[in-house]
């Protein structure tokens, strides 16, 4: 499967730039995780929209799901001109009242995922982990037919779960949102020390660090995850592709 980085800042999109989204395609299947602000422009740059089958959105902050509203109204558009011709998937982490509300049901099938969720889209499989954030949030592991795997995180905090689901995986996508100095700051995220400790247990082929703060020098978050995990470290970028 082929991963490209649409988005990747934490918060807000930098100038030019987008929050979170992740294109996965695979004979075929085109899938974006996460669609926050900034994603649906970008997104463009490596797939028309009427391509995508699904969106899984791992919580309902802005940073994560702003832009899904806009791709609501292009699916719309697009099913109405006959250039596509099946509504858009959507699969969301969240509980109770907590959901997404469309206006155009009729473009999109939302579908609620849990800890228990196994979906399988063309010939990937999709299953979700609960993670610790402010709002309920998922990680989604994906796995293809040739059992290559990749994980993104979502937002969490530091926690058992993530660990356990990453374990082994080709690729970690693992969010960053601290420096280690700030580590008392947000319970919700990880500090880069934080995402390090979590892949010298997991062991993935490849760790990411994504979900990037504004401010400092991103390569002190390598050195600060490299203490802990001594595999290879990269830095999420808007156009980073890697075939897993
Ligand atoms: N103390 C905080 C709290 C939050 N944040 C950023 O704001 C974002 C809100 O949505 P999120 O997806 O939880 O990610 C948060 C941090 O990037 C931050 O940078 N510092």
């Amino acid at each position: 499967m082929d991963l490209t980085v649409i988005g990747y800042w934490g918060a807000y999109p930098d100038k030019n730039e987008a929050t979170s989204g992740y294109l996965l395609e695979h004979k075929g299947s085109k899938i974006l995780l996460d669609c926050g602000s900034g994603v649906l422009s970008k997104l463009q740059n490596y797939t028309t929209l009427e391509e995508l089958d699904a969106v899984v959105i791992t919580h309902l902050h802005a940073d994560h799901m702003a832009d899904v509203y806009s791709l609501e109204f292009a699916t719309l558009i697009s099913m109405q001109l006959g250039r596509r011709l099946k509504p858009l998937e959507v699969y969301v982490y969240y509980k109770d009242s907590n959901r997404l509300d469309f206006s155009y049901p009729q473009y999109v099938n939302v579908h609620q995922v849990t800890p228990q969720s196994v979906v399988t889209i063309g010939e990937l499989t999709l299953e979700f982990s609960e993670n610790i954030h402010e709002v309920p949030c998922c990680a989604v592991k994906v796995t293809s037919g040739e059992g290559k795997s990749l994980v993104y995180s979502g937002d969490t905090g530091y926690c058992q779960k993530i660990i356990d689901f990453s374990w082994g995986v080709d690729v970690l996508v693992l969010e960053s949102s601290f420096y280690s100095w700030q580590k008392e700051l947000n319970q919700g995220h990880l500090t880069a020390g934080e995402a390090g400790q979590i892949a010298a247990i997991a062991q993935p082929g490849r760790l990411i660090l994504t979900h990037l703060p504004h401010y400092g020098d991103h390569q002190q978050l390598v050195l600060e995850a490299s203490v802990h995990y001594n595999g290879e470290i990269q830095l999420a970028y808007c156009g980073m592709r890697l075939t897993i």
